[in-house]
């Protein structure tokens, strides 16, 4: 272990203990409010190209266990804590958080006074970091560093995937899914087959689906624009569901705009208010970007849900089509699960449009 150090693009820099990688790595700095969920949060492909700092404090204490990663592998770039549990206590634990890291070769740097940095992130927004054992490097580091619009090609699947149930077939658009939305239409019955995110209208339609989901990826929604005539299509003819990036490029491909937050949502409890009920969910949250009111078409689709916290836009409703997209993770993991439904209305209209043709091809 030696010692590390964050820089941010503001010129601070923040001490720490690195461990698990030693050359230097930059990438977006954010950060995630949940208590708990520390492995979900690392294996969720959403993060890929992004320096994690964990709010809460003690992370590590109840290690890592083999049920509850969200993908094949640690996408993020890297990891702030403040205080590491090297010792790991709980019956399901199979190695440590610190042992984690360093298998996946990601840089961790442990004892940082992690409030500080949520509050420069607060006040100057999300922005470009690095984790160095050479903080000299400032100058250089800042002249070059650039981060990737999208990692949604390294993230995404090659092939496709198939998964048999006697439910209706859905499409499960890959842009970077977490596990636990796979799972929900597992649990739902369905048969899923994951697509790449290349997948194109006429391929899709090749699959026979009886509806679609959107997946949640990491980056900039629009460095995918060229995605968005195929995605129209795709929700003209079957339903579908989009979930956080998902929602994104649906909203996009109806002519919407995005914009990038302050310092994003990511956490275990964001409020968020369904407006056909007034209900307020308890929500999991992980994004940047946001879809503006400006660019929504009224007379396509309504807003259905918006955050309590800020007002952003949360959710979309299709005036006409069986469309529907949310910001927030219904699939939780970590976080509550307290818009689970959403999968079990999806499977609802997907059997009420007609198109169904259950345990067809899969
Ligand atoms: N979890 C996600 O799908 C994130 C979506 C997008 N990358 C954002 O940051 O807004």
């Amino acid at each position: 272990m030696e010692k590390g150090y964050l820089l941010l693009e503001t010129g601070d820099r923040f001490e720490g203990t690195l461990l698990g990688h030693n050359s230097s790595i930059t990438g977006e700095v954010v950060f995630n409010t949940s208590m708990t969920g520390y492995q979900e949060i690392l294996t969720d492909p959403s993060y890929a190209g992004q320096i994690m700092t964990f709010c809460y404090p003690l992370i590590g204490n109840y290690g890592i266990n083999a049920i509850d990663d969200e993908s094949n592998g640690l996408h993020m770039a890297g990891v702030v804590i403040s205080d590491l549990c090297m010792t790991p206590s709980h019956y399901l634990s199979v190695k440590s958080f610190a042992e984690n890291l360093e298998r996946a070769g990601i840089p961790c740097l442990a004892g940082v006074d992690t409030r500080a940095v949520v509050k420069k992130i607060r006040q100057a927004g999300t922005m470009k970091g690095i984790i160095t054992t050479t903080p000299d490097i400032y100058e250089t580091w800042i002249a070059q560093a650039t981060l990737a619009p999208s990692l949604v090609d390294k993230v995404s699947t090659a092939q496709m995937q198939h998964y048999k149930g006697n439910g209706p077939h859905v499409v499960l658009m890959d842009y970077g899914f977490k596990k636990s939305i796979l799972t929900a239409l597992l649990d739902e019955g369905c048969s899923v087959t994951v697509a790449p995110y290349t997948t194109t209208y006429a391929e899709l339609v090749e699959l026979k689906p009886d509806g679609i989901v959107f997946s949640n990826g990491p980056g900039d929604p629009t460095a995918l624009k060229e995605w968005l005539p195929e995605i129209k299509k795709m929700t003209e003819t079957f339903p579908s569901l989009g979930i956080c990036l998902g929602h994104q490029l649906i909203a996009l491909a109806y002519g919407a705009k995005t914009d990038k937050l302050h310092f994003g949502h990511r956490g275990g409890n964001h409020p968020v208010k369904e407006l056909e009920t007034g209900k307020v969910w308890m929500t999991s949250q992980n994004h940047s970007y946001v879809v503006t009111d400006e660019g929504i078409n009224q007379e396509t689709f309504v807003v259905s849900y918006r955050n309590v916290n800020d007002q952003s836009v949360e959710g979309l409703k299709h005036k006409k089509l069986p469309v529907v997209t949310v910001q927030f993770h219904p699939e939780a993991h970590p976080g509550p699960t307290d818009t689970y439904h959403i999968f079990k209305q999806f499977l609802h209209t997907i059997k009420q449009s007609g198109e169904t043709s259950y345990a067809t091809t899969y």
